[in-house]
C-alpha cells in the first residue's frame, strides 16, 4: 500500500498574508499540487485566520469539485462550534480533529482520548452524519487508541513532530520511529486507519513508510513548501533576470 500525499497549504497562506496582495495564490498552488499528482489538499484554519482564511475554504472546495473531482479535501482543527460550522459548510472528504488551543503556534500533541471521549464521540457522530471521514490527531503511543476507536473515528493521524525534529540525531530518530511503529501496530489491531503528519520531509519519509506499511495518507506543508522554495529558486531567479531585459 502506497500512502497518498495531501498538500497542506497553511505555509503558502502565511506567505500570502504578509501583504495585502493575492500571491502566492493558495488556490493556484493547490491547483499546481493536484496537477502534479497530489491526492488532496489539507488546510488547518485557526480561529485568528493567521494563515488559511475562512474565505479560502470555498475556493479550494470549488477547485477540487470543478477541476480535480477525484481529489480529497482535508480540513484540520479544534472542534469548536465555529470550526464545525465551517466544515459542515464546505464538506471536506476528511476532517482531522486536533486538540489545539487558539493561541498555539502549531500543533504539538495528540488528543487525551480518555479526557475528551464524550465530546469527540458526539462530534464524530455529527461529522459522519454528513458523510465525512473522521481522523483524530494522536500521539505516537498505543495509549488511548482503544478509546479513539470507541469514539467512532475512522482513522488516527499520528503526530510525527518529534520524529521530524530528531533530524540531526539518528539515535533519537530511531527511537521515535520505534514509537510510531508500535502505535501503528495497535491502530491496525483495532481496525483504525492510519494517517501521519507534521514535519515530514523527503529525507524522513522513506524510513517512516517502511515501518508503517499500512499508512493511508501523509499531509505535508512546512517541509514541502521549503523544498518547493529551494528547488524553485533557480528558475525564479532566471525568470526575474530575464524580466530585467
Ligand atoms: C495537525 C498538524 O500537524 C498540522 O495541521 C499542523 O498543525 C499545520 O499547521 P501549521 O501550518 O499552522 O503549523
Ligand atoms: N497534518 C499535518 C500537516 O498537515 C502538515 O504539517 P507540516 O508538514 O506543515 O508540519
Amino acid at each position: 500500500m502506497v500512502a497518498t500525499l495531501s498538500i497542506n497549504l497553511n505555509a503558502v497562506a502565511m506567505l500570502r498574508n504578509r501583504r495585502d496582495l493575492p500571491w502566492p495564490s493558495v488556490t493556484g498552488l493547490g491547483r499546481v499540487a493536484l496537477d502534479a499528482g497530489a491526492s488532496g489538499l489539507t488546510v488547518h484554519p485557526r480561529p485568528d485566520q493567521r494563515h488559511i482564511r475562512f474565505s479560502d475554504l470555498g475556493d479550494l472546495r470549488a477547485l477540487i469539485d470543478d477541476e480535480f473531482p477525484q481529489a480529497e479535501f482535508n480540513i484540520e482543527g479544534y472542534p469548536s462550534e465555529e470550526f464545525l460550522a465551517l466544515v459542515e459548510k464546505h464538506e471536506p472528504e476528511q476532517v482531522t480533529l486536533v486538540p489545539d488551543d487558539p493561541a498555539q503556534n502549531t500543533s504539538d500533541h495528540g488528543w487525551d482520548f480518555a479526557k475528551h471521549k464524550v465530546n469527540l464521540t458526539e462530534v464524530t457522530k455529527r461529522l459522519k452524519s454528513h458523510g465525512m471521514r473522521v481522523s483524530m490527531f494522536a500521539d505516537p503511543t498505543p495509549d488511548g487508541l482503544e478509546i479513539a476507536k470507541e469514539t467512532g473515528a475512522d482513522r488516527v493521524e499520528f503526530f510525527t513532530g518529534p520524529y521530524g525534529g530528531a533530524y540531526a540525531d539518528p539515535k533519537a530518530q530511531a527511537h521515535e520511529l520505534a514509537l510510531l511503529e508500535r502505535a501503528a501496530l495497535k491502530a491496525v489491531e483495532l481496525g483504525l486507519g492510519i494517517n501521519a503528519g507534521h514535519d515530514l520531509t523527503v529525507a524522513n519519509l522513506p524510513a517512516l513508510v517502511k515501518i508503517m506499511p499500512t499508512l493511508s495518507e501523509v499531509s505535508i506543508g512546512h517541509g514541502l513548501t521549503a523544498d518547493a522554495l529551494e528547488y524553485g529558486m533557480r528558475l525564479s531567479v532566471q525568470r526575474f533576470i530575464k524580466a530585467l531585459g
